[in-house]
């Protein structure tokens, strides 16, 4: 088994001739929490994407636990991922949406998906349907789904969106519970104190690259917005 959870050499995308990521290389160590920070626009979700197999790189491999992506599958089956709004099925509960879901690879119980919905804080019982969720209670069932599977490495991009106090504790709690069980988890942020409280390195995406920060010198030093 490979040592990494992730390994990037060389990754670059474009988009009709504008380049977004060159030559990004990283090496993600199974078992910790890695934090990306950049502005708006420098690529974040474009690099999660590429990870997860939504989007393919104009050059350079992908390894997820080491096996290559477009080579050895084109999807990695070990993340749980929460990039941008789930396309959740409005009409449905929370829970008959998960349910869909896990029935698509058939892995887990009724009694597990209703588990990670309580890890996020909602009611697998909550009789409303989606539309009726608001903001906050929508994040935390994409994150129900991403986890709900037990996948060894997350992808999160901006976690706490919408979420209320009591929601992006309980989200950092689940977080480090994570962590504990050996999970690799890679997570983008504006907020700097989650960066800080739960990251065990962190990544700026600047003029197309990757680079390596320490915690305290962002704090310092910038404010993404
Ligand atoms: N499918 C796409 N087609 C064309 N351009 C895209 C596509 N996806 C992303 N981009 C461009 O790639 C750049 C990086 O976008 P990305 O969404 O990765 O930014 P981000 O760092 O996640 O920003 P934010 O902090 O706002 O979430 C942007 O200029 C965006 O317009």
């Amino acid at each position: 088994m490979s040592n990494f959870a992730v390994k990037t050499s060389h990754v670059t995308k474009s988009f009709r001739g504008e380049t977004v990521l060159k030559d990004v290389s990283l090496e993600v160590h199974r078992g910790k929490i890695y934090g990306f920070v950049g502005h708006n626009g420098s690529g974040k979700s474009v690099f999660f994407k590429l990870l997860c197999g939504i989007l393919v790189p104009d050059r350079g491999a992908i390894e997820i636990f080491g096996k290559k992506l477009g080579i050895d599958l084109d999807f990695p089956d070990q993340i749980g991922a929460v990039i941008e709004q789930p396309g959740f099925i409005p009409e449905f509960t929370g829970y008959k949406n998960l349910k869909y879901l896990a029935s698509i690879r058939n892995l887990i119980s009724q009694q597990q998906i209703k588990e990670a919905i309580r890890n996020v804080g909602l009611d697998p019982e909550n009789q409303k349907s989606v539309k009726k969720y608001s903001l906050g209670m929508k994040q935390r069932l994409a994150i129900a789904q991403a986890i709900m599977e037990d996948p060894e490495l997350l992808i999160l991009d901006e976690p706490m969106n919408g979420l209320d106090k009591n929601g992006v504790q309980q989200i950092r709690n689940l977080i480090l519970s994570l962590k504990e069980k050996g999970k690799t988890v890679l997570l983008s942020s504006h907020i700097m104190e989650d960066i800080q409280l739960l990251c065990d390195e962190v990544y700026e995406f600047e003029n197309q690259t990757l680079i390596p920060i320490q915690v305290p010198e962002i704090v310092r030093n910038k404010i993404y917005r």
